[in-house]
């Protein structure tokens, strides 16, 4: 990952993602479609585990699917050997079908429903992330009336601020996620489940936020959740087994991003973690963290087509795709940068500056502002980057916008993985006033 954004070009001048010309995609794919770059997926899931495994450090990697659910995707991780965290009935669902070990599943979430919660008893997931003790009564109460093991985490809130956009910041205490770890409340929480006969306390987790590039912020909160655990060791005789130390590893979208491999993040946290337990006399525990972005993210590619243009004199000078917020809602709402290629003009370089727009009806509706492009006309093909984490996820049909293809690249092959919405898909739901309907 510390290697600086780099393209590859074919004699054509076009981009190419696995091997692959990009225009081709474009052409038989269609636009807007995200194109996945599964040898880097699959790289990344490698050296996660592969850290681990070098120091002989037992661990488990979760794949922290809000970041790309689908049934491929998980399919992926499963070869892979990861595990997974899902965050609603939705995602386990989508593990279910893809036939995710339900054994390596964990559920995530603020406010899961019983209905959910029972579905993770039913299909005996390997975990459930416990976030608050309204929860925490429902798994006690479910586990008890089915006479079921439920192997736990309890979330808690370190007090860490990740140096990341405070909307996407979650281990401060001031966070809708979690025990507070400073209060009292995950002391409270410990007490109402340790030796509970069904409820099996693993140990303690923590999320401490998003595109984080630094160790420290991870350091940190294993040091505030060890000493936790090391009290409950002294003074219950309860020993958590498990620490799990979330995700945020960040990655680059534009040239300013400076991440760390992802060996660099697992072995700072794991000398920490060892120094601290040797200190404390705790016995090491499990590792497991919960990589989202950094195993998705800058492994996907959206090709868009470019329509209209519009130059305002002195002002700016506005080139439209055939997307925009509604597939890539980060700009608008993080003000995330984003880096472009022209995928068709790969060796132009006569730049002009511009700003990519999408195609919904906002003028927030704004891609990447001020970017060097070539010059371009209608039909070029503009690849967006880093792409592949939090985009497709959480694309929406505003405007009645179909969401876009989603394709697969390894070995010089292209895999459609997710079929672009249709116009009668946008419809599905929609139920005509003038049928014969439920009557309120
Ligand atoms: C609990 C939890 N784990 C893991 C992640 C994944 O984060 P990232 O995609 O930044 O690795 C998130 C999202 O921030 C999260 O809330
Ligand atoms: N959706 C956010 C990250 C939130 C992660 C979930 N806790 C993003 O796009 O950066």
């Amino acid at each position: 990952m510390n290697d600086t954004l780099h393209y590859t070009t074919n004699e054509k001048g076009h981009l190419t993602i696995a091997g692959l010309d990009t225009v081709n995609l474009a052409k038989k794919f269609g636009t807007p479609v995200v194109v996945y770059n599964l040898e880097l997926v699959r790289e990344r899931a490698r050296k996660f585990k592969d850290t681990f495994e070098k120091h002989g450090i037992r661990a488990q990697v979760a794949y922290a699917s809000k970041a790309f659910s689908s049934i491929a995707m998980y399919q992926v991780m499963k070869e892979e050997g990861l595990s997974l965290d899902v965050v609603s009935s939705g995602e386990l669902y989508t593990a279910l079908q893809a036939d995710f070990p339900v054994e390596k599943i964990h559920f995530h979430g603020n406010n899961k429903s019983l209905d959910e919660l029972i579905m993770a008893f039913d299909h005996e997931i390997g975990c459930i992330v416990v976030d608050n003790f309204y929860e925490l009564e429902l798994v006690k109460e479910l586990a008890e009336t089915r006479k079921q093991q439920m192997p736990i985490l309890l979330r808690v809130t370190p007090g860490i601020e990740a140096h990341t956009h405070t909307y996407i910041t979650t281990g401060q205490q001031d966070s809708k996620f979690g025990f507070d770890l400073l209060n009292g409340q995950a002391d409270e929480a410990f007490e109402s489940v340790a030796n509970h006969p069904y409820v099996e306390l693993l140990g303690l987790h923590c999320h401490i936020g998003s595109q984080i590039f630094e160790t420290n912020g991870f350091v940190a909160a294993a040091e505030k959740l060890l000493v936790k655990m090391q009290t409950w060791s002294e003074v219950h005789h309860y020993s958590c087994r498990v620490l799990n130390l979330g995700g945020g590893f960040g990655i680059r979208y534009t040239e300013e991003d400076t991440p760390l491999s992802p060996e660099t993040y697992v072995e700072e946290m794991i000398v920490a973690i060892q120094r601290l337990s040797s200190e404390s006399a705790y016995q090491m525990p499990e590792i497991w963290i919960e990589p989202g972005r950094s195993l998705v993210g800058d492994a996907g590619t959206t090709l868009y087509s470019i329509g209209s243009q519009k130059v305002i004199p002195d002002t700016r000078h506005y080139i439209s795709v055939d997307g925009g917020m509604s597939d890539n809602i980060r700009p608008a709402l993080y003000q995330a940068r984003y880096d472009a290629r022209v995928a068709n003009r790969m060796h132009d370089n006569n730049l002009t500056t511009v700003t990519v727009a999408g195609k919904c009806c906002e003028s927030g509706d704004k891609l990447i502002e001020d970017i060097a492009l070539p010059k371009v006309e209608a039909g070029d093909i503009l690849a967006v980057f880093s792409t592949g984490a939090y985009g497709y996820a959480m694309a929406s049909n505003y405007n009645r916008l179909a969401r876009p293809a989603v394709v697969f690249v390894e070995n010089g092959k292209a895999r459609l993985v997710i079929r672009r919405e249709t116009l009668d898909d946008l419809v599905r739901n929609d139920l005509s006033l003038y049928e014969e309907g439920e009557e309120s």
